[in-house]
């Protein structure tokens, strides 16, 4: 078994409201998400999410707050994605377009689920209450969610 692809998740939230981004090309093009992307070699996850954050948003954090971790698998692929996902309520810079992602403030009763990755609304919640979760989706491609375990942990 190949081991999981390591990816991250930044989520930036204000009161009230949240950052995401349209990603503009590559995997999950047409979808509003946080900001995130691969792992490089030597670097730590959490390096990881400050750097792709940079990169897609144009934002700098401190602190990142690890809320998440959820693996996915894909029916017929042997690759586990797993995501670690993270929550920034504090940062500096200016939300800035990048060749990856454009950025736009979402009001929280307003967030685009409808256009996002299926699992987001399952989780955003667990997410916007500061609750740390768990989980595991099996997709039929990228859209159906064959099964789906999510649970709280009082600790990641
Ligand atoms: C792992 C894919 C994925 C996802 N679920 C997909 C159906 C499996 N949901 C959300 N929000 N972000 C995701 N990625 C965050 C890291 C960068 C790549 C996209």
């Amino acid at each position: 078994m190949l081991s999981p692809k390591l990816l991250t998740l930044v989520l930036v939230v204000q009161p009230g409201r949240v950052l995401l981004g349209m990603k503009k090309r590559g995997f999950g093009v047409g979808k509003w998400n946080g900001f995130g992307g691969k792992v490089q070699p030597g670097e730590t996850i959490e390096a990881a999410a400050k750097r792709e954050l940079l990169e897609e948003s144009g934002l700098t954090v401190d602190a990142l707050e690890k809320i998440g971790n959820i693996k996915f698998e894909f029916v017929g692929e042997t690759q586990l994605l797993d995501v670690h996902i993270f929550r920034a309520d504090t940062f500096s810079g200016e939300p800035t377009e990048s060749d990856e992602m454009r950025p736009q403030w979402f009001e929280l009763d307003k967030i685009p689920f409808s256009q996002m990755w299926a699992d987001d609304i399952l989780w955003f919640p667990l997410m916007l209450q500061k609750k740390k979760f768990v989980g595991y989706f099996t997709f039929q491609g990228h859209d159906v969610i064959l099964s789906q375990k999510l649970e709280e942990v009082e600790a990641l």
